[in-house]
């Protein structure tokens, strides 16, 4: 604390970083000389808003970790308290993280570090700059219109769960759990943008992005992937279960009443994860099963593995594949 005593080179540090991953390790390793050890938790809301959930980020040493409900209760008290430091309760003292005056997290320390003077005025700093640095990242990975996640984090996305990472929040029960990727497109929406105007056009991409985020669960990631175009990263028991919650969503979309428009309906095409596809692939795959949807009516959900198309199928733009698989729309 001495030769760096406001923070400065650590706040420089913290907002160098470009990835939420190592933001947070360089939040951990500067938190650790702060407490001299590494005995304490950062409990944290990464989605910035109240439908998200406060989870356990981060336990080292003898830190004690507390259960959702239990981080969740302390928040609310802290909240509500709108204490800056709440102070010890047993062995641990709690550091509040805030953005925009509501906390959306905190760190959990055991209180027998050398809690100097300036320690508290210096763990404060640091945490608002975390938490700011985090809620531009955030930002940075969404579309603006839809508030989805956009295009550009798209392949990161699919990437960290082909390596694996994306499995660090599985629960228990989740090993027989696998992705599926599903792309879904709004049919004939160009008539939508001719008969009512683009304004009425990007109403409906905003209303059907609600949609879906409304019908997926928080562990499951919905992209913007193009203008009428989305992606969605699910994880399901089995192909089954996909289909029936792809199914559920086409219906609800199919049943919603739009403004003006009135009716709309959804094309959908997904494939599961396996371990040998890369992005383009697993798109190429999805891609031509919602191409098929398309070809066949429309409003309807297709399983990539139900095309009977070898499942060694190559990146868009392969000579070998058959040309009515390729029609563009
Ligand atoms: N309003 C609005 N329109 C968009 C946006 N992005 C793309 N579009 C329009 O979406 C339309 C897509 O039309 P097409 O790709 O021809 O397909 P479609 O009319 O949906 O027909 P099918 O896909 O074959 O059912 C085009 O008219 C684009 O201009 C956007 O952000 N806002």
């Amino acid at each position: 604390m001495q030769s760096n005593s406001c923070g400065h080179q650590w706040i420089i540090r913290l907002t160098q970083q470009q990835s939420e991953r190592a933001l947070d390790a360089a939040l951990i390793d500067i938190l650790s000389q702060v407490f001299a050890d590494n005995n304490f938790a950062l409990y944290m809301n990464k989605q910035f808003t109240s439908q998200g959930h406060i989870r356990c980020n981060y336990s080292g040493g003898s830190a004690a970790i507390l259960d959702d409900e239990q981080a969740q209760q302390l928040v609310a008290k802290i909240d509500a308290e709108r204490m800056r430091i709440s102070g010890s309760q047993g062995q641990y003292v709690y550091f509040p993280i805030y953005h925009l005056g509501a906390v959306i997290g905190f760190v959990q320390s055991s209180s027998d570090f050398a809690l100097t003077h300036d320690s508290p005025f210096v763990i404060t700093n640091i945490l608002n700059i975390y938490a700011n640095q985090l809620y531009l990242l955030y930002r940075s990975r969404l579309d603006p219109l839809t508030e989805l996640l956009n295009r550009q984090t798209f392949d990161s996305q699919v990437m960290d769960i082909i390596n694996g990472d994306g499995f660090a929040e599985r629960r228990d029960n989740e090993l027989e759990r696998q992705w599926y990727l599903a792309m879904f497109d709004i049919d004939h929406f160009k008539r939508v943008n001719d008969t009512y105007g683009h304004v009425i056009g990007d109403e409906v991409i905003i209303l059907v992005a609600r949609i879906l985020k409304q019908s997926f669960r928080s562990e499951d990631y919905v992209f913007r992937y193009g203008g009428e175009e989305f992606a969605v990263l699910l994880l399901c028991d089995n192909k089954d279960q996909a289909m029936q919650v792809l199914e559920r969503l086409r219906a609800t979309v199919a049943d919603f009443t739009f403004p003006q428009v009135k009716r709309l309906t959804i094309s959908t095409g997904f494939c599961a994860f396996d371990n040998t596809s890369m992005v383009p692939e697993l798109v190429h795959k999805a891609d031509l099963a919602l191409y098929n949807a398309k070809n066949n009516g429309r409003n309807q959900v297709v399983d990539f593995h139900s095309l009977n198309i070898p499942d060694n199928t190559k990146g868009a733009g392969d000579d070998d594949l058959d040309d009515d698989m390729l029609e563009l729309f």
